[in-house]
């Protein structure tokens, strides 16, 4: 299969744009007519710069309000036509894409456009090119790949030949068996966009919102396996057209389209057992069974500090790095790393960021092929020096350039402890330990625009499920927050984004200098009994107002005891069905992290009906400089 991206997916001047599409490895570019319209040079400069990068324009397009049209139109859009053919023989492309439609001057009837594509594909073959035609969604006549197939059976012309865009056809819901018997050589290109279910009129869902393949929620794969069943080896191209493409790093974003198509064509040669021609075969979908550890980039003044929360936590210093000036703290099956070396990764990033997270450590079955998995995916890997007899343990760049470690029994990485680390011994007797069991979820706040780049690195890479996207309402604007969790929920992470630079995610960017992990929810059996540890241990919680538990005796049917035990722990509570959940915050410690714990029975959520009540209080503690007052 040839791949291929449209200029319009991306941000930036025409150069800009195929300079990117060039540096994510693609061969294949559509060229979108605005954007050789606002080009300050001939198309002939355009061809010089497309193949100097060593790319090929794969299509022109797109050629607009053509079928169907009354005369004098119709005169008037075949010399338009000709004037187009002539600019892409000067761009060195042979293939023009016309969209179906839209204006109320033209005519319906299948004939009357299959004759206006047949005289095209006339004049175009003349020029030694060839035309295709796609069903626009909100196309006036033709809004179905169906009737547009029709059309260009009957034109019956070798030059012309129809589009398949998956947009158009996914959102109408469109039956999609017919695409199976429709031969694979007059289908002349397909184009790849999903996009999140809404309810909008088509023009204004597929003009915003679109995304790539598996950052969605359409039928995508579906569509592929009909046309694989076609046979189809043709050209595959990424058209998307998304608001937030178009304000991200061009750069980024068309590593995103190359990530996203070897991803969605390697779970189809999978799927298949039908390999793609030309496409490797990636190792299997990591199996995520956790989060080993996390570890945080330190100086000793804010180590000192945070050591002090995680003690009334509940942790203890389970063990010293041989090497460095690291420590591991441990309560169940949690590990936090504090890294105060002042070589090596850890130092450089608190340079740049200050206290933070660093790294996350995740529970794999096989680090190795989760690695070249990775790699497949041109996710960045991650090296440093390693000291004598100490475990090398395979990584990957994350969100705000932290790092993912793999850990596996499999290569003996998961030896960590016992090889890289002192073990302190501790009796459990005098702990103040608060029974703190696990991991139960992670969040990170990142840049609007990198929402979905990070959905896609963690959808591709690991067995893991996307929930829709939530809007969050902070007392500073919108937070879009969606969920990407393992189907036994061993691995939850939280993405959050806003747009207004007045909610708690974005201050936490401008605190950091950065994307990254805004919190760390732990896993208790007993909240109860947690919270009463805590009191003991001296941590402040965060304070939630007497109103919400007014709110709580009137919509729910808890008893008053179990009322004023969680109004006097700070506890927010949500149910679901008969599942229930409880959540307490820590207040905000440095740099705008905090910890969060969670009781779960049987509940699968993430308490998003507190989120709001939890999100004003927080911003009542820390005030936004920009904000009134609350
Ligand atoms: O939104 C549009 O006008 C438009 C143009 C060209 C396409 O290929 C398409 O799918 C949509
Ligand atoms: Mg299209």
């Amino acid at each position: 299969m040839q791949t291929a991206i449209a200029t319009v997916c991306l941000s930036g001047t025409l150069e800009e744009k195929l300079q990117a599409i060039a540096a994510a490895q693609f061969k294949g570019v559509e060229i979108f007519e605005n954007d050789l319209l606002s080009f300050n040079g001939t198309p002939t400069d355009v061809r010089r710069m497309v193949e100097d990068l060593g790319l090929v324009t794969s299509v022109f397009q797109p050629f607009r309000d053509f079928e169907g049209m009354p005369e004098p139109q119709r005169a008037k859009v075949f010399s338009r036509a000709e004037r187009k053919f002539d600019v892409m023989q000067e761009l060195g492309c042979d293939f023009l894409m016309v969209c179906s439609n839209v204006s109320s001057d033209s005519l319906g009837g299948i004939d009357r456009a299959a004759a206006d594509f047949r005289e095209l594909g006339e004049r175009a073959a003349a020029r030694g090119m060839r035309v295709a035609f796609e069903a626009l969604a909100w196309g006036r006549h033709v809004n179905d790949y169906r009737d547009a197939w029709e059309v260009v059976r009957r034109a019956d012309h070798p030059a012309v030949g129809l589009v398949l865009d998956s947009f158009h056809i996914l959102a109408r819901g469109t039956d999609l068996t017919a695409i199976r018997s429709i031969p694979k050589d007059k289908i002349f290109l397909v184009q790849m966009a999903d996009a999140p279910v809404l309810s909008m009129d088509y023009l204004s869902w597929s003009r915003h919102y679109r995304c790539f393949p598996g950052q969605g929620e359409l039928a995508v794969d579906a569509f592929m396996d009909a046309l694989q069943a076609t046979g189809f080896d043709g050209l595959l191209s990424l058209e998307i057209f998304n608001d937030r493409f178009r304000a991200g790093s061009a750069r980024s974003v068309a590593v995103d389209g190359q990530r996203s198509l070897l991803f969605m064509l390697d779970q189809l040669q999978k799927r298949t057992a039908v390999p793609v021609t030309g496409l490797p075969v990636l190792p299997p979908w990591a199996t995520c069974q956790g989060v080993e550890f996390v570890e945080f980039a330190m100086d000793e003044r804010s180590a000192s500090a945070f050591e002090h929360v995680l003690t009334g936590l509940g942790f203890v210093k389970a063990g010293t790095h041989r090497s460095k000036e690291v420590t591991r703290w441990r309560q169940g099956n949690i590990n936090i790393v504090v890294n105060c070396d002042k070589e090596g990764f850890a130092h450089s990033f608190n340079i740049t960021h200050g206290p933070a997270v660093c790294a996350l450590a995740l529970r794999v079955d096989d680090a190795p092929a989760t690695i070249e998995r990775a790699l497949g995916l041109l996710d960045q890997p991650f090296q440093q020096a390693v000291g004598p007899g100490e475990l090398d343990i395979p990584a990957v760049r994350g969100l705000g350039g932290s790092l993912i470690y793999f850990i596996d029994r499999k290569s003996g990485l998961d030896r960590l402890w016992d090889r890289d680390f002192e073990p302190i011994e501790y009796s459990n007797g005098d702990s103040a330990e608060a029974g703190l069991t696990t991991f139960d979820h992670l969040s990170q706040s990142m840049f609007y625009e990198e929402m979905l780049t990070w959905l896609l690195f963690y959808v591709s890479l690991l067995d893991v499920k996307k929930t829709p996207v939530q809007a969050v309402i902070d007392p500073g604007g919108v937070v879009q927050s969606q969920v990407v969790e393992t189907q036994d929920g061993s691995f939850r992470l939280v993405l959050n984004a806003s747009q207004s630079r007045h909610t708690q995610s974005s201050r936490f960017l401008t605190d950091m200098f950065g994307s990254g992990v805004q919190h760390i929810a732990l896993a208790t059996t007993d909240i109860f009994a947690t919270v009463e540890q805590l009191k003991v241990n001296g941590v402040e919680l965060l304070p939630i107002p007497e109103n919400y538990y007014e709110d709580l005796e009137a919509r729910t049917d808890l008893s008053e005891e179990d009322l004023s035990r969680l109004q006097a722990g700070d506890i927010l509570y949500d149910r679901d069905g008969a599942a229930e959940f409880f959540q307490v915050y820590t207040k905000t410690l440095e740099n705008g992290f905090f910890f969060e714990i969670v009781e779960r029975r049987d509940y699968q959520g993430f308490g998003a009906a507190n989120a709001p009540i939890r999100l004003a209080a927080q911003t009542r503690l820390a005030p936004h400089p920009g904000m009134p007052r609350l």
